[in-house]
């Protein structure tokens, strides 16, 4: 449902997408792998319209994105819903209005439809709204806060979820329950998942696709079996890294 084709982008002068080719499938969750500063995260932002290439085409059930105008775009983030790497919730809202803002933006509900809708949200990521609604961003624990993003991502009723690392900085048990989250949406609802992840354990519970960022191209891509039976070098080498030392990636 979305495909990079060709997809280059620079900054400045380096060049971090060489030429990204990439499928993603409906009802699916696909993983991108690649070394830290190696151009996951302009992947992603690229599905949004946050990042527009250099050349090469996006699309997101078929709809261009690369060249989308304002209204396209506003359309495909109802759909796409991105939940950032920090979080990213407003500081200076408390947790209601925070999980409130995009359907204030998006949609025409009454005050009570809405109420209805955040404490909905809130309980689906495993949080008493009773208890959390009234607090600070500031108040809670990272792993809260990242519970308090998802239920935010999920107020627009996405049918994308696009994930920036959920699970980096969070002690075991609230990964764990991230994976499960991002498992149940897909088996519950369909949810179609893009993960970008250094956590390879965490990442092999949730995924069913996989690809590999290298070098600013897709070097490997497939099925959970398929990518881990990769003959490929730069595949083998990042799924075993953690057991046998350092990387020798530049
Ligand atoms: N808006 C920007 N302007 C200039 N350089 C950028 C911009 N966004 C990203 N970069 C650079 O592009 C490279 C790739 O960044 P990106 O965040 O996509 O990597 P990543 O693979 O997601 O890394 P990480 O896993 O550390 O988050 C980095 O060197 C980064 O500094």
């Amino acid at each position: 449902m979305i495909r990079f084709e060709n997809v280059t982008k620079s900054f400045g002068k380096r060049e971090i997408l060489k030429g990204v080719n990439l499928e993603i499938e409906r009802g699916k969750t696909t993983v991108i792998f690649g070394v830290s500063g190696g151009g996951k995260s302009t992947i992603i932002k690229h599905i949004v319209g946050l990042l527009k290439p250099d050349h090469g085409t996006i699309t997101v059930d078929g709809v261009r994105v690369d060249n989308a105008d304002e209204t396209t775009l506003r359309a495909i983030r109802t759909k796409v819903g991105f939940l950032f790497q920090s979080g990213a919730l407003f500081d200076s809202m408390n947790i209601s209005e925070n999980v409130a803002f995009p359907m204030r933006e998006h949609q025409k509900l009454t005050p009570k439809e809405l109420e209805y809708k955040i404490d909905e949200k809130l309980t689906m990521v495993g949080l008493d709204p009773a208890i959390v609604k009234s607090l600070y961003p500031e108040e809670l624990s990272g792993g809260m806060r990242k519970r308090v993003g998802l239920a935010r991502t999920l107020a627009l009723e996405p049918e994308v979820i696009l994930y920036d690392e959920p699970t980096s900085g969070l002690d075991p048990v609230t990964s764990d329950f991230i994976t499960q989250m991002i498992n149940g949406l897909r088996n519950d609802i369909g949810m179609t998942s893009v993960l970008i992840s250094h956590d390879i354990a965490e990442s092999f519970k949730a995924g069913d696709n996989y690809a590999m960022l290298f070098d600013g191209v897709i070097v490997e891509a497939g099925d959970k079996e398929a990518f881990k039976n990769s003959s490929n070098a730069v595949v083998q080498q990042f799924i075993h890294a953690r057991a046998e030392g350092p990387i020798a990636f530049h």
